[in-house]
């Protein structure tokens, strides 16, 4: 079995988890609390900029133009795309997406984002794309079982975030499929030890996304520590 395979599957009974947490259920009924809501963005808006500039090591570490196209495109995407979904989840708090670009960062947030620096600081390219898989993978298989559910409906007012993300998987050359066959092609150079590191490594990433939507739902912040403001 590809190792890209052996990753997804190891992951199944997290993405089970993720498919039962109360805030993804919240987005495929159209219901879920604006203070939810407004903590999921404040703090993805921080996660993402992190994976902006993991991608940025990404590129550092490539050896071909071809990889750095896939991860240039995808910095594109974070940049202008995916403004989209953030901005749907804030029209249905009712609050201006502006206001929450510089929220202090929560733990579950710290903790993903070190994850994948620290993949960029000590691993090789696998290990970045190993820790960044779960990211759209969860995405994507949440946005298409709702589509499968017929939970894209006009009344739902998280439409716009199902169908954003499930069109994810009509793009040709996806990411999903470009990040799988890079894990396959670099999990070549590996020995069987190295490479249940970099599982470790991906499933680690999986669990944080369980956390994320768990930590908006219960607006996890820190327990003594008030942290600043963030401007990156
Ligand atoms: C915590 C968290 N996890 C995943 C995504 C979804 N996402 C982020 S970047 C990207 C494109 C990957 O190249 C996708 C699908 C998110 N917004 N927030």
């Amino acid at each position: 079995m590809k190792f890209s395979q052996q990753l997804l599957e190891a992951g199944q009974p997290i993405l089970q988890a993720i498919y039962q947490h109360p805030f993804v259920e919240g987005i495929g009924n159209g219901d879920l609390p604006k203070e939810a809501l407004t903590f999921y963005v404040g703090q993805d808006y921080n996660y993402l900029n992190a994976f902006i500039k993991v991608y940025a090591a990404a590129i550092q570490k490539s050896q071909t133009r071809a990889d750095m196209a896939i991860f240039a495109k995808q910095i594109d995407f974070i940049l202008n795309s995916e403004i989209h979904p953030h901005h749907n989840f804030c029209n249905v708090a009712g609050v201006k997406y502006e206001t929450l670009q510089h929220e202090p960062q929560a733990p579950g947030t710290y903790l993903y984002n070190e994850h994948m620096y620290r993949a960029a600081r000590t691993g090789d390219l696998i290990d970045i794309v190993a820790a960044m898989t779960p990211c759209p993978w969860t995405y994507l298989e949440i946005a298409n079982r709702f589509v499968k559910q017929g939970k894209n409906t006009d009344d739902n007012v998280f439409k716009p975030w199902i169908d954003f993300y499930a069109d994810m998987s009509h793009d040709e050359d996806s990411i999903l499929q470009q990040m799988y066959d890079l894990i396959d092609r670099e999990a070549e150079k590996y020995d069987q030890h190295r490479l249940d590191i970099v599982k470790e490594e991906f499933l680690k990433s999986c669990e944080m996304e369980w956390k994320f939507w768990d930590q908006a739902y219960k607006q996890t912040g820190w327990r003594f520590v008030k942290p600043m403001k963030q401007y990156y």
